[in-house]
C-alpha cells in the first residue's frame, strides 16, 4: 500500500482517493477551523485488498472489477450474494503490514477509541447522489489492532450490503467506480453533539447530551435553535426530548440503559454504550450559553467563506473538562447533501410514496386539500377524514402508532409517519418528498428548482432504490388490498386439506358462539374465488377479521380471506355523514329523523356487503380531544385523556346510544341479523348493565343470534371478568392500544413516548394472557382488535397458545396476520403431534 492520507495533508488531487467526507473536512481544517485529527486509509487499499481475496468463485475472483450483473429485482438472490461477499470480506486477513501501520498510526493519539468513517467518491456526473445520510454507517472500536482489523473490513462490507449493491445498480453506477476511502479520527466522549443547517433566511442548530450518534439513529429529538443569520441572534429556542444519550463503552458514563425497562436501541457497536439521563439533563439544554455563542461564532465564519447554504456536524469532546468543540463533518451545495436530507420520524401505516409536501402550519382542518399531495400537518383528527382520501401520503408532527391519524392512514392505505420534530417548519411547502411509512423516514428531494441548480437529477433514481421492494405506487391505495389477496394465493398459504386441528368440535361451538361460525365467501371477486376453490374449508383455525370504518373500502376489503368485521368504528365512520356537527347539536335542531336515517344507511353498507359474516358494531367512544373538531357548545376538556369515554358517557347521556340502538333495530328489523353491538371503554360492570337494559329495551336481543360484547380496554374488566359474565357479557374484544395505556400509564398519543409504549410489556402480554384464558373458562369468545398483533406479528403464536378465538386487523395487515396465523398454527400441530408421537 501507498501510504496513509493525514487530513492536515491531504491536497486537491488526492479526493477520489480520500473520498469527499474526508476532503471537505481536510479543506476546512487547512483554513484553520477545528476538526479532530485523523488519516485516510484510501479507496486503493481496499481495491488492492478485494484484489487479494482468495477465491476461485467467479463472485470473488473478479473483484473489484466485477461489475456484479445481479437481478436486483430478486431480492432474496441479492441477499445471499451480499451476505456471501461479506462473508468473505470478514473472514479474511487484513495485510499485516497495513495493520501495523494503521496501528502505528493511532498511538499519537492516546486514545481508547477510534471511529471508522466510510469517505465515498463517486464518479464524476453523480457527485449529487454522493452523500445518502446513512448507506454507509460508522463503526467504533477500541483501539487494538484485532478490533481495528474487524472495524475495518465492517467498514468495507458495508459496499457490498443488498441495499448498497441495489443503490448502485439503480443508480447506474459500475461497482469499479465506486471509491470507498476510510476516515480514521480518535473518539472521545462528548458533552453535547448536533448539527447546524443554515439557508440564506435562517440557521438552525440542534444540539444533544453526549455523541451525536443519537441523532444520527433518530432516537432523540434534539433542543432546536432558530438563529437570524444577519445578527447571528437566537430568534427562538424549543427543547428537544433526550431521554437517552451515547458514550463510549469503558463503564463511565451513567447508567446503562439496560438495567431499566425502557426498550432499548439495539447496540452493533460493543464499543459504545448507551445510557439514560436523568429527569434534570433532560429538561436541561444540552448546549451550555457558551458554546451555543461559539458555534454560532464559528457557523457565521463558515457562512461567509463558503457561502450560505450548509450542514455541519459539531461534537463537544470531553478531552479536557470544559470541552472543545470540534467540526466532525461539512457538507455544501456542492457535495450534494441539501438534496437529499432524511427526517425521522414513527412509521405509522405501510408503504412508500413520492410526491410534493403541502405544508398547513395550523392544527384547523383546510376546506380542501389539493390530489396527489404529501399533508404535513402539526396534527390530524378524525374529523379530517372526508379530505383526506385523495391525498399521497400524511406526515404529522404529533401523533403515536395508535393515534387516530395513524389508524386511519393504516385503514385509507396511505403511507404515514408520524411524530415528526418541527415537520412543518423544515419541509418546505412543494418540496418534493419520499415517505416510508414502514421505516418512518422521510427523504427531502429537492425541489425541482433545486435539482437543476445542482446539476443532479436525482429523485428518480433514488425512489426507485428506496422504494425497493415494496413500492406503493401514487395514489394507488387499493392496491395493497388487492396483492394482499393474491400474494397468500400466490405463496400457497392457503393449501388444501388444512382442517382446524387446535380446537374440537364441542370447544369451538362453545367458543365461537351460532353465529360465529366459519361460513365460506359467499360474495367475493375472482381472486378470493380463486382461494376459496383450492381451500373449500376453513384454512386457519382462528378467525380473521378486519377493522374497518369506511363504506368506500368495502369492495376491496372484500376480496381479502377475512371472516368478517371485527370492530366497525363508528366515531369515524359516522364523520362521513355528520356535517361537521356533534349528533347532539343534531337533536337540538330537530333533525333525528334525518340522522338516524343517515346512520342506518352506513351500517346497512357493511351488513348487506358481509352477509351472513358477522359485523361488530361499536357504539360511539369519542375521546375529549376529538370533541373540539365539532361546532357544539359541549365543554370538551381538552387536556384530559380520559374525559367522558365509551358507555360511562351513555350514563351522562344516553340519548345518542339511543339513536344508535334505533339504526341497529331497525336494520335487525330490516333482515339485516349479522350485526353484533360491541360496546367500548366499559369501566363498571354497573355501566354495562344500564347499558344491557338499554339494548334489550330496544328489543335486540329478540334476534337469538345477537351479540352483546364489550372492549377489554380498561383494566377492571381483567379483574371483574366473571361478573361481566354473570351480567349478560357474550364475548369480549382485546384493546391493546387502550390497554397498554392504561396499565403502563402512557398516553398513546403523544409519539415521543412511543418507546415507553409497548404493547408487549411483560404486563400488558400477562394481562392480555389472562383475558384470553378467563374469557375461555368463562365458555365466552374472546377477540383482539388492537392493533398490537399488526405491528408485532411476533405474538400472535402467543394468541394462538392462548386461545384467542379471534383476530381483527386494519384491512393492510390482513396478508401478513393471516401468514402468522398459518405458522404458527402448523407449528403448534406440529408440536401436538411430536409430543403425541413421543
Ligand atoms: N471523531 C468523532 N468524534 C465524535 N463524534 C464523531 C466523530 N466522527 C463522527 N462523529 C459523529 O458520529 C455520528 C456518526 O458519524 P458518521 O460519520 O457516520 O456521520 P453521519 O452523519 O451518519 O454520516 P453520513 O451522513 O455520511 O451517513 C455523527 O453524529 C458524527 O458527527
Ligand atoms: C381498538 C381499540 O380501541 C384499542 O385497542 O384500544
Amino acid at each position: 500500500m501507498d501510504k496513509l492520507y493525514w487530513l492536515e495533508q491531504i491536497k486537491l488531487l488526492d479526493r477520489a482517493e480520500v473520498g469527499d467526507k474526508a476532503f471537505y473536512l481536510s479543506r476546512i481544517m487547512q483554513r484553520g477551523y477545528p476538526v479532530l485529527s485523523g488519516f485516510v486509509i484510501p479507496a486503493s487499499v481496499l481495491r488492492e485488498f478485494l484484489e487479494n481475496l482468495n477465491s476461485s468463485e467467479a463472485l470473488i475472483a473478479d473483484l473489484p472489477n466485477s461489475s456484479l450483473h445481479l437481478d436486483v429485482g430478486n431480492w432474496r438472490q441479492l441477499q445471499q450474494v451480499a451476505e456471501r461477499l461479506r462473508q468473505e470480506i470478514i473472514s479474511a486477513t487484513v495485510q499485516p503490514q497495513l495493520l501495523s501501520t494503521i496501528s502505528q498510526a493511532t498511538q499519537k493519539w492516546e486514545t481508547k477509541c477510534l471511529i471508522f468513517r466510510p469517505s465515498l467518491t463517486l464518479p464524476t456526473g453523480k457527485q449529487g447522489i454522493a452523500n445518502i445520510s446513512g448507506l454507509l454507517e460508522s463503526r467504533v472500536c477500541h483501539c487494538e489492532p484485532e478490533a481495528i482489523a474487524l472495524a475495518l473490513k465492517q467498514t468495507w462490507g458495508q459496499l457490498f450490503r443488498a441495499r448498497s449493491l441495489l443503490y448502485w445498480q439503480q443508480a447506474g453506477i459500475d461497482l469499479q467506480q465506486v471509491n470507498l476511502a476510510v476516515l480514521v479520527q480518535p473518539i472521545h466522549n462528548a458533552i453535547a453533539s448536533g448539527l447546524v443547517s443554515t439557508n440564506s433566511s435562517h440557521w438552525e442548530i440542534q444540539a444533544t447530551w453526549g455523541l451525536g450518534i443519537a441523532i444520527a439513529h433518530g432516537e432523540v429529538l434534539p433542543d432546536v435553535y432558530y438563529i437570524q443569520p444577519e445578527t447571528g441572534v437566537v430568534q427562538e429556542q424549543q427543547l428537544g426530548y433526550k431521554p437517552l444519550a451515547y458514550c463510549i463503552n469503558n463503564g463511565s458514563c451513567g447508567v446503562d440503559l439496560q438495567s431499566t425497562s425502557i426498550s432499548l436501541p439495539k447496540l452493533d457497536d460493543s464499543s459504545l454504550q448507551v445510557y439514560l439521563l436523568n429527569e434534570a439533563q433532560q429538561q436541561a439544554y444540552a448546549l451550555s450559553e457558551e458554546y451555543l455563542q461559539q458555534l454560532i461564532r464559528l457557523t457565521n465564519r463558515l457562512v461567509r467563506e463558503l457561502g450560505t447554504n450548509l450542514t455541519l456536524e459539531w461534537t463537544i469532546s470531553q478531552q479536557t473538562p470544559s470541552g472543545i468543540l470540534y467540526i466532525t463533518q461539512i457538507n455544501t451545495p456542492l457535495s450534494g447533501v441539501y438534496n437529499t436530507h432524511l427526517i425521522k420520524g414513527l412509521g405509522a401505516a405501510t408503504g412508500r410514496v413520492t410526491a410534493a409536501a403541502h405544508v398547513i402550519h395550523s392544527s384547523q382542518r383546510p376546506e380542501q386539500l389539493p390530489k396527489g399531495i404529501i399533508l404535513v400537518a402539526p396534527a390530524i383528527t378524525p374529523h379530517w377524514l372526508p379530505i383526506l382520501q385523495q391525498v399521497a401520503g400524511i406526515i404529522t408532527e404529533q401523533g403515536g402508532l395508535t393515534s387516530h391519524a395513524a389508524i386511519l392512514a393504516r385503514e385509507l392505505g396511505i403511507p404515514a409517519v408520524v411524530n415528526v420534530a418541527n415537520a412543518t417548519t423544515v419541509i418546505p411547502n412543494g418540496e418534493r418528498l419520499l415517505i416510508d411509512g414502514d421505516q418512518g423516514e422521510i427523504y427531502r428531494l429537492g425541489t425541482e428548482a433545486q435539482e437543476e441548480d445542482t446539476g443532479t437529477r436525482q429523485s428518480d433514481q433514488l425512489l426507485s432504490f428506496l422504494s425497493f421492494p415494496h413500492h406503493t405506487p401514487l395514489l394507488n391505495q387499493s392496491a395493497p388490498l388487492q396483492e394482499a389477496a393474491k400474494r397468500l394465493h400466490k405463496r400457497n398459504y392457503l393449501h388444501p386439506g388444512f382442517s382446524p386441528l387446535l380446537k374440537s368440535d364441542s370447544e369451538s361451538s362453545a367458543t365461537f358462539g351460532t353465529n360465529f361460525q366459519h361460513t365460506p365467501t359467499q360474495k367475493q371477486d375472482s381472486t378470493s374465488s380463486k382461494i376459496n376453490s383450492s381451500t373449500q374449508e376453513s384454512m386457519i383455525a382462528t378467525r380473521l377479521l378486519v377493522n374497518l370504518s369506511q363504506p368506500s373500502l368495502i369492495e376491496q376489503v372484500l376480496s381479502l380471506p377475512i371472516d368478517g368485521v371485527g370492530l366497525l368504528r363508528s366515531e369515524l365512520m359516522v364523520l362521513n355523514i355528520l356535517e361537521g356537527q356533534h349528533p347532539l347539536q343534531w337533536l337540538d335542531n330537530g333533525r333525528q329523523d334525518v340522522l338516524l336515517e343517515r346512520w342506518y344507511e352506513q351500517i346497512m353498507q357493511f351488513a348487506q356487503a358481509f352477509a351472513p359474516k358477522p359485523i361488530f358494531y361499536r357504539s360511539l367512544d369519542w375521546r375529549s380531544r376529538e370533541l373540539q373538531s365539532f361546532s357544539h357548545n359541549l365543554q370538551p376538556s381538552p387536556h384530559s385523556m380520559l374525559g367522558e369515554r365509551g358507555t360511562f358517557s351513555y350514563l351522562v347521556n344516553p340519548t345518542v346510544f339511543e339513536l344508535e340502538l334505533t339504526a341497529l333495530a331497525n336494520l335487525q328489523q330490516a333482515g339485516y341479523t349479522n350485526i353484533n353491538l360491541l360496546l367500548p371503554f366499559v369501566r363498571t360492570v354497573e355501566e354495562f348493565y344500564f347499558c344491557r337494559q338499554k339494548v334489550e329495551q330496544a328489543r335486540l336481543t329478540q334476534i337469538p343470534h345477537f351479540q352483546l360484547w364489550i372492549m377489554a380496554e380498561v383494566p377492571s374488566v381483567l379483574f371483574l371478568l366473571p361478573e361481566y359474565v354473570k351480567a349478560g357479557v357474550q364475548g369480549i374484544s382485546i384493546g391493546t392500544n387502550d390497554l397498554t395505556q392504561l396499565i403502563l400509564g402512557v398516553d398513546r398519543e403523544q409519539g415521543q413516548f412511543a418507546k415507553a409504549f409497548d404493547e408487549r410489556h411483560p404486563a400488558v402480554m400477562n394481562a392480555v394472557a389472562q383475558l384470553i384464558r378467563t374469557a375461555r373458562e368463562a365458555g365466552i369468545p374472546c377477540s383482539i382488535c388492537g392493533q398490537a398483533p399488526a405491528l408485532y406479528p411476533e405474538i400472535i403464536e402467543h394468541l394462538i397458545k392462548w386461545g384467542i378465538s379471534s383476530i381483527s386487523v386494519e384491512p393492510e395487515a390482513v396478508s401478513r396476520t393471516y401468514q402468522a396465523i398459518a405458522r404458527a398454527e402448523q407449528r403448534l400441530i406440529l408440536e401436538a403431534a411430536r409430543r403425541q408421537m413421543q
